[in-house]
């Protein structure tokens, strides 16, 4: 397959080392010091199974110069989301998928205001991966899934490719007929994780071990499993469970990147996560007090230092 990514950060880095390796035409899609050392050593992804570096096809911020893909794997920062969906015009031709897999509930719905709504898919992707520095990529803990579909979730050949190509090239995306119900349970998980870890500058570890930070968490995600059943989502009845199941398997040291990135003074994706949260209760007609403080909490930092 023809696949680029926009951009090659966490989410973009990680799958496009999988997906050349397993001989698949990667573009990828970087800028300043990352893309130069792209260009000059390859993408390096570090894992705790080790390393491995993919040379892409094209290593570029002129997505102008790729031309038309069969997919593009979507994942910039929330707040980047419409100029990097602006620069991906050029490479979409009438059969390629764009697949966003940024956190919150919001992105399918955000792209198709800039980019055909039939090229479009929905997506969520369950892994932790950062730039460690320009040119390489790490991963935290073992787990990378991939879920995604066509908006409506109705059966589609060029997902069935693209989830063939991500299976084959050793990750894992499963099939999902409800990729909304996908998408909001992860947001359950990530609207408490994120709201607490970042706002109280803690891991994973220290969150099950303070009995306060677990009832605050709690708290959050059933909050934010309310919001997705007052607008119709079809989420598990148990998910608050299943939520913190999951978190009993979490790697320790792990966080939400948004604890990572206010640790170190970046823009923070809030608005997205636990704002979101509490602009979509609004609309529900429910209250979210836990995810509206979490959001008041983080505001001040939202910009970076
Ligand atoms: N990483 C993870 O483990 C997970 C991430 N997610 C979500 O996925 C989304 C992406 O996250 P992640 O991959 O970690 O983000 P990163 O910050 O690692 O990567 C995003 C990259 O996009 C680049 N970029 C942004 N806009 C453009 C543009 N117009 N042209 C070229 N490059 C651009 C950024 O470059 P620059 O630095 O120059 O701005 C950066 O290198 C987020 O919503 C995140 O919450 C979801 C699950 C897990
Ligand atoms: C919680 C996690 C690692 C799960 O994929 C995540 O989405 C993030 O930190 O951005």
């Amino acid at each position: 397959m023809r696949i680029a990514t926009m951009a090659t950060g966490g989410i973009g880095g990680f799958l496009a080392v999988k997906l050349a390796l397993a001989g698949h035409s990667v573009a990828t899609i970087a800028r300043g010091a990352h893309l130069a050392a792209i260009r000059e050593n390859g993408l390096r992804l570090d894992s705790a199974t080790g390393s491995e570096t993919a040379h892409p096809d094209i290593a570029t911020d002129r997505p102008e110069d790729v031309g038309p893909v069969d997919a593009v794997l979507f994942g910039v920062k929330g707040d980047a989301l419409e100029d990097a969906a602006r620069a991906c015009l050029p490479m979409l031709g009438p059969e390629t998928l764009v697949v966003p897999f940024l956190n919150g509930v919001e992105a399918s719905d955000r792209l198709i205001r800039i980019l055909p709504e039939h090229n479009v898919g929905n997506g969520v992707a369950r892994v932790s991966t950062t730039i460690f520095t320009p040119g390489v990529i790490t991963q935290t803990g073992a787990f990378h899934s991939f879920i995604f579909a066509e908006r409506d979730s109705r059966p589609s050949a060029r997902v069935d490719a693209l989830r063939a190509a991500i299976n084959d090239a050793g990750s894992s995306a499963p099939q999902t007929d409800d990729v909304v119900k996908e998408l909001w349970s992860k947001f359950v998980l990530f609207s408490a994780l994120s709201g607490v870890t970042a706002a109280g500058r803690c891991t994973v570890g220290e969150l099950r071990d303070t009995p306060e930070l677990e009832a605050l968490f709690k708290r959050a995600l059933s909050e934010t499993a309310g919001i997705g059943r007052a607008l119709g989502v079809a989420l598990d009845d148990d998910i608050e469970e299943q939520v913190w199941a999951s978190m009993l398997s979490f790697p320790a040291q792990g966080r939400a990147s948004t604890a990572i990135d206010i640790e170190h003074g970046r823009p923070l994706e809030i608005d997205w996560v636990s704002g979101a949260a509490a602009r979509l209760a609004a609309q529900a007609g429910v209250d979210a007090p836990v995810n509206a403080a979490l959001y008041a909490i983080l505001l001040p930092h939202k910009q970076g230092r």
